[in-house]
């Protein structure tokens, strides 16, 4: 068991201080030995998205699974121009195909199975159609306009590996290789409290010295969205014990990702009452800005991962440090967040000494227009932002 002192920054000129570790270190050190979460059931695809798969998936048959038109128009025989004698009409599903001679066509639409015999589709804007002669089609190279069986994927084919994040361009791949249900790990059960008396629920009345609770809608919405079931622990007070015995209650889940009271001040009470409840942890300090302060530990089968309170920095922390915690449980291999090299359109005047996250403006070529005043608790630049 080891707690640490929050060290106090050396001078006020920048963010310089000893002991500030990495972000990249501090993420490595809560992620050193998390496992996905245990568990497999079986969901349909209506109910499967952001689920991470538990096997891979091979693909039963080819896709396309037939030879299909690419375009409303005519099957024809040859490269063109004809005319060409139309020998049958094919919709799309419908079977019974004809065989396609030299001189004929058959008119194909979109989706439609294309028969033996056929040169290419020729769109129908291009042909001209008389009743006695028949078709008279563009000069066509060998397969315009045809999507040939299997070319997307053939049967056989790993089509998604274990651990994929399941999203919408995902359940459509899964429904046309023939899936119903399908095979997902558990929900990692995540426990998402706030921390300190001056909160409110959403919704209640303003009352003097107090401030609505909003790092617990947006915490749990930011893991919600990775595919995990959020519990409600509701607001922890600033009484040591009353924490310890939420704390505890929340033991059995496979993480509690709290906010407020990490600071080290004598109201902030959640690493002490981690210990108290027969937990481990210790304080970071972590180089970054906004969310400097973390804290890492456990109790029963739950990782703990507690935030400061200011909204931007448990944001940004929940970002950094919450979601890599629970994609870590979930038994997702997406890499997360990926960053691009991009252009300040002014200048940014900024301490050294801890990476710093800021909303931004992005525009054209990714150049970045800083939005004035940003602070670790201001809502509205972080809404105006859209990078
Ligand atoms: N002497 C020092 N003071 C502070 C330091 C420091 O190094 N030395 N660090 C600062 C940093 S950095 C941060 S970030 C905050 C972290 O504070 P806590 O995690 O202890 O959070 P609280 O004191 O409970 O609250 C801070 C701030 O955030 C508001 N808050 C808290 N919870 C919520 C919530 N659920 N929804 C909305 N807003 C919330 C709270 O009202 C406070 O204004 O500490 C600095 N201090
Ligand atoms: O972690 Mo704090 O003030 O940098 O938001």
């Amino acid at each position: 068991m080891t707690t640490s002192l929050a060290p106090r920054p050396a001078c006020s000129d920048c963010d310089l201080q000893a002991g500030l570790v990495d972000v990249e270190i501090a993420r490595a050190r809560l992620l050193a030995d998390v496992h996905p979460v245990r568990g497999v059931e079986l969901v349909s695809l209506s109910a499967a998205a952001r689920r991470v798969l538990a096997n891979p998936v091979l693909a039963t048959s080819d896709m396309p699974p037939f030879d299909r038109a690419a375009v409303d128009g005519y099957g024809v025989g040859g490269p063109g121009p004809g005319p060409f004698q139309v020998v049958g009409y094919l919709p799309a599903g419908a079977g019974g195909l004809p065989r396609v001679g030299a001189g004929e066509a058959v008119r194909l639409l979109t989706g439609a199975a294309v028969p033996e015999g056929v040169w290419a589709v020729a769109m129908q804007e291009g042909c001209r159609v008389d009743p006695h002669s028949g078709v008279a089609s563009p000069t066509l190279l060998q397969d315009a306009n045809i999507r040939r069986r299997g070319e997307d994927f053939q049967a056989g084919e790993a089509v998604l590996e274990a651990g994929t994040r399941l999203d919408p361009r995902h359940l459509a791949l899964l429904a046309a290789v023939g899936v119903g249900d399908v095979a997902v790990r558990r929900r990692p059960r995540v426990a998402v409290p706030s921390a300190g008396d001056k909160l409110l629920e959403p919704g209640m009345p303003h009352a003097p010295g107090a401030i609505h609770d909003s790092n617990r809608p947006m915490l749990a919405a930011l893991l919600r969205g990775m595919g995990v079931e959020i519990l409600g622990l509701g607001l922890l007070p600033d009484r040591r014990s009353d924490i310890a015995a939420a704390l505890e209650r929340a033991s059995g889940c496979d993480a509690i990702v709290a906010s407020g009271g990490v600071s080290g001040s004598e109201a902030d009470h959640l690493l002490g009452a981690l210990h108290d409840a027969g937990g481990h942890g210790s304080w970071c300090a972590v180089a970054l800005k906004p969310g400097k302060p973390l804290v890492f530990g456990g109790i029963g089968t739950a990782r703990c991962l507690f935030l400061p309170g200011n909204l931007v920095a448990a944001l940004v922390s929940g970002i950094l440090f919450g979601r890599p915690l629970v994609a870590r449980l979930t038994g997702a291999v997406d890499g997360g967040l990926k960053s691009l090299p991009a252009r300040l359109a002014s200048g940014w005047d900024r301490k050294p000494g801890r990476e710093e996250f800021a909303p931004a403006m992005v525009g054209p070529d990714l150049v970045v227009e800083h939005i004035s005043k940003p602070g670790s608790a201001r809502l509205m630049p972080l809404v105006a932002a859209d990078g």
